[in-house]
């Protein structure tokens, strides 16, 4: 679904990325692990089309890619739904505050989905660091999002949402494919079906 083919990346006359080869295939869940600084975020943003690599070449077999950023990017001050409904691309619903009465129930059905059927009418801000990230998931799912790309989905959680957050992402390979950069190895081993580490520009397979 994604291919990075000697891939990369320098700005202000650093070399970030070297000659980074990758794919991500059709329900394939992929995890890049590596040091703090070893060019994880950029080698995601390359891939969702925010950078564009100084060489190399980026395949993309995908009309719709979700994109985490490490930050998550929601409003805050937006609730629950009114976060999903914005991702669904109705650009007068962001405009007026109304939405058409089937996306406000696709945005109630992929919010139960993520198990936050409840908050529906709560303030983003309320929500805790988990909570956030499966609002994320519901963004995704309302785009229509083939792959995800999520940056740090799971630091600051603690172990059980970790993981409870983990098998919601991995759950997406079943739209296409997830892509998620992760410091924790045992968790990536445990539910990632190929491992990355990139380290002084380079990826490397580790399982
Ligand atoms: N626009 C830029 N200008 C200068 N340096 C940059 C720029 N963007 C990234 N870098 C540098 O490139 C390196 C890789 O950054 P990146 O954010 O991709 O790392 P990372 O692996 O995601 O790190 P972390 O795990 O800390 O989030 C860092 O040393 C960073 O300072």
């Amino acid at each position: 679904m994604l291919r990075y083919i000697n891939v990369s990346y320098a700005v202000n006359g650093k070399t970030i990325l070297r000659d980074v080869t990758l794919e991500i295939n059709r329900g394939e869940a992929v995890a890049l692990l590596g040091k703090s600084g070893a060019g994880k975020t950029t080698l995601l943003k390359i891939g969702a089309g925010i950078l564009k690599p100084t060489s190399g070449i980026i395949e993309r077999h995908v009309s719709r890619i979700g994109y985490i950023p490490q930050s998550i990017g929601l409003i805050e001050g937006a609730t629950v739904l009114e976060n999903v409904l914005i991702a669904s691309g109705n650009p007068l619903g962001i405009f007026t505050g109304r939405w058409p009465r089937h996306l406000i129930e696709k945005a109630v059905q992929v919010l139960r989905q993520v198990g936050l059927g409840d908050r529906l009418r709560e303030p983003v801000a309320n929500l805790s660091g988990g909570e956030k990230q499966r609002v994320a998931v519901a963004r995704a799912l309302i785009y229509g999002a083939e792959i995800i790309l999520a940056d740090e989905p799971v630091s600051n959680l603690d172990l059980q949402t970790a993981e409870d957050v983990l098998k919601l992402l991995i759950a997406f390979k079943e739209n296409g494919a997830v892509l998620a950069v992760l410091h924790d190895v045992d968790l990536a081993i445990k539910y990632f079906d190929k491992g990355y580490r990139l380290e002084g520009g380079k990826a490397y397979r580790i399982w």
